[in-house]
């Protein structure tokens, strides 16, 4: 069997009971806001906007809505979602009551150094990267023969079976998700959806930030924007900590505590030629409260190629991206020359 992190690993969770902040984690470039002003993000009623007996005009409005969100700040609120808030409530347990266990328990799913799937802390990808103050579970969900139960926790003892209702029912909300996202641009329903292939992928990512004695100076996760299509956050019901760039400043997140957060992966700023926006986004820590998120991408097969949809190209909104195959492996390559990934997508990068 490779080498396991539980060797060479200490978990953020350890940091934080011991009080210390190793350098690692420090960024020296600028103070952390904390509290910048609140992005003002769309609500979406999602019941609303597919159920074919709504009234024409308040679909419309909610159809308004999602373009809306998804072309300025690249997020919105699902509300109204089907999934009942009790059910998000356990989901959430499930999570916080993985990461409360004793430290062998769970480094028995813990991942090797050279993966990412299982129970582990930020990748370290080059010398220079500094480390995110969180501690994760991820993995892989579909299609089902990619999965890796040997990640799967067996404690808390509902977990597996609280876990796979969820992620049935996001692949249909996804699905949902990526039609109305066409739909809204006046395209065939399918032409996201298609592009995301029958073997396209979905991963978890459970993600736990423990109280951080330096908030002004470390983050739960640094700049990124995501690799996947989209993205389907379920936040922490009272936390807040997640950080959108909007025309160069730092907003925080409202917290929507029964409310999945979207947001739109590279992908679909791809697909969409560039209207949709892939947001930049970060985490912040507190010192006082530790914070739990999900975060569910939702990723095209690597080995279908995908690229803008023809209709989104025009004289007005020439074709801004290249085709492109295997997006993740792009993503990472970059990622570790400190490039924003999609760049390696965009065509006459000179002028963007
Ligand atoms: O914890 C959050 O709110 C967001 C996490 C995130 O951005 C990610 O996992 O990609
Ligand atoms: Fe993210």
């Amino acid at each position: 069997m490779a080498e396991t992190i539980g060797r060479v690993f200490r978990s953020v969770q350890e940091l934080a009971n011991s009080n210390q902040v190793p350098e690692k984690y420090i960024h020296t470039q600028e103070l952390i806001n904390t509290s910048s002003p609140l992005l003002d993000v769309p609500e979406v009623d999602l019941t609303l906007l597919i159920s074919p007996t709504s009234p024409a005009a308040a679909r419309q409005e909610e159809f308004n809505k999602l373009q809306s969100g998804l072309r300025s700040c690249g997020c919105i609120q699902v509300i109204n979602h089907g999934l009942a808030d009790s059910f998000l409530d356990k989901v959430r347990q499930i999570s916080k009551q993985f990461f409360a266990l004793p430290a062998e328990e769970k480094l028995k799913y813990a991942r090797t150094v050279d993966d990412i799937e299982g129970y582990g802390n930020d990748s370290v990808l080059s010398e220079k990267q500094k480390l995110d103050w969180t501690d994760r579970l991820y993995l892989n969900v579909f299609p089902e023969d990619i999965r890796k139960l040997q990640f799967w926790p067996q404690k808390p003892e509902c977990f597996r079976v609280v876990f796979e209702e969820y992620i049935k029912t996001l692949k249909l909300l996804s699905e949902s998700l990526l039609k109305a996202m066409a739909t809204s641009l006046n395209m065939e329903e399918n032409c996201f959806l298609d592009q995301c292939g029958e073997r396209g992928t979905m991963i978890a990512r459970f993600n736990f930030y423990p109280p951080c004695p330096r908030p002004d100076v470390v983050l739960g996760v640094k700049p990124h924007a995501d690799a996947s299509a989209i993205t389907i956050l379920l936040q922490d019901k009272e936390v807040e900590g997640l950080q959108v760039l909007k025309d160069d400043q730092w907003y925080r997140v409202p917290v929507v505590p029964y409310g999945f957060l979207i947001n739109v992966g590279d992908q679909v700023e791809i697909m969409s030629n560039g209207i949709f926006k892939s947001p930049v986004h970060r985490v912040v820590t507190n010192a006082e409260r530790e914070r739990n998120s999900l975060a569910v991408f939702i990723m095209p097969d690597p080995d279908a190629g995908i690229g803008p949809v023809e209709k989104l190209i025009n004289e007005e909104r020439p074709r801004a991206y290249k085709n492109v195959k295997n997006y993740v492996e792009l993503f990472f390559q970059s990622y570790q020359q400190g490039k924003r990934p999609i760049e390696a997508a965009m065509i006459c990068q000179e002028f963007h």
